[in-house]
């Protein structure tokens, strides 16, 4: 997580586009199972590709600071499957202005964004904006108000801003836009870790 790479990787060596399309595949595919219904032998047959897929990896897995995905800044959410896809367009150490999009992977139900997934999105605008030039913060806590349902499909825009710093601790704010609609924000509070703390 403290290495971050904002250079677009070379194609032909680990990291490169072949890397970003992987990430982009899984993405499809993570849309893809959660929104069909399909036929048992189909379901069979993709969980049997599936397992082939985690097999072909198994030989490559490394350490957490070896991985890839989480350190690819040129990646939509830095290439973590965890986050939603994520851009950002802006970003000092006071603020930060981004573009997502929910998918059908991350539904709750009647066409809105599951709630926990808006959480994701939040905790890691704030921590990015909470780390930007800083020594390393945690979340101390994060308080999510939901305004109006959040679509799918549908690009957002999202804003964090630093609203005070106290000594280690750094309280922060962030905003969901779909158009001018707010659909969510939340507060956060960013402790600075002591030495020894994990
Ligand atoms: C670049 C990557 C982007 C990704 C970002 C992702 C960010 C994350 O998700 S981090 C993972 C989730 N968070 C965690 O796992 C954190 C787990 N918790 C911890 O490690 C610790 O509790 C930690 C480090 C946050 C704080 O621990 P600790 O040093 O004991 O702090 P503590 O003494 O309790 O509080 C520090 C200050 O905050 C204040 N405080 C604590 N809780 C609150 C609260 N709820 N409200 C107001 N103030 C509070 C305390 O009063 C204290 O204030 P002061 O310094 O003035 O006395």
């Amino acid at each position: 997580m403290d290495q971050i790479s904002a250079t677009p990787g070379v194609a032909g060596q680990p990291g490169g586009p072949e890397f970003g399309r992987m990430i982009e595949a899984l993405r499809t595919v993570q849309a893809a199972i959660t929104g069909a219904a399909p036929p048992p032998e189909v379901s069979a047959e993709v969980g049997a590709i599936l397992e082939t897929v985690a097999g072909a990896l198994e030989p490559y897995l490394v350490g957490e600071d070896e991985q890839l995905s989480g350190h690819r800044d040129d990646l939509p959410g830095r290439g973590q499957p965890l986050l939603p896809p994520l851009w950002l367009d802006e970003r000092d150490e006071t603020h930060l202005r981004g573009r997502v999009t929910f998918d059908r992977f991350h539904l709750g139900g009647n066409g809105a964004a599951h709630g926990g997934a808006i959480t994701v999105l939040f905790d890691e605008m704030l921590g990015r904006l909470a780390n930007a030039g800083r020594n390393r913060a945690r979340t101390k806590y994060l308080q999510v108000e939901y305004h109006r349902i959040t679509p799918l499909d549908t690009e957002l825009r999202v804003e964090a801003k630093i609203a005070r710093v106290e000594g280690r601790k750094r309280f922060l704010t962030c905003a969901l836009y779909d158009g001018e609609h707010l659909t969510a924000d939340a507060e956060g509070l960013f402790v600075e870790l002591l030495p020894g703390q994990p």
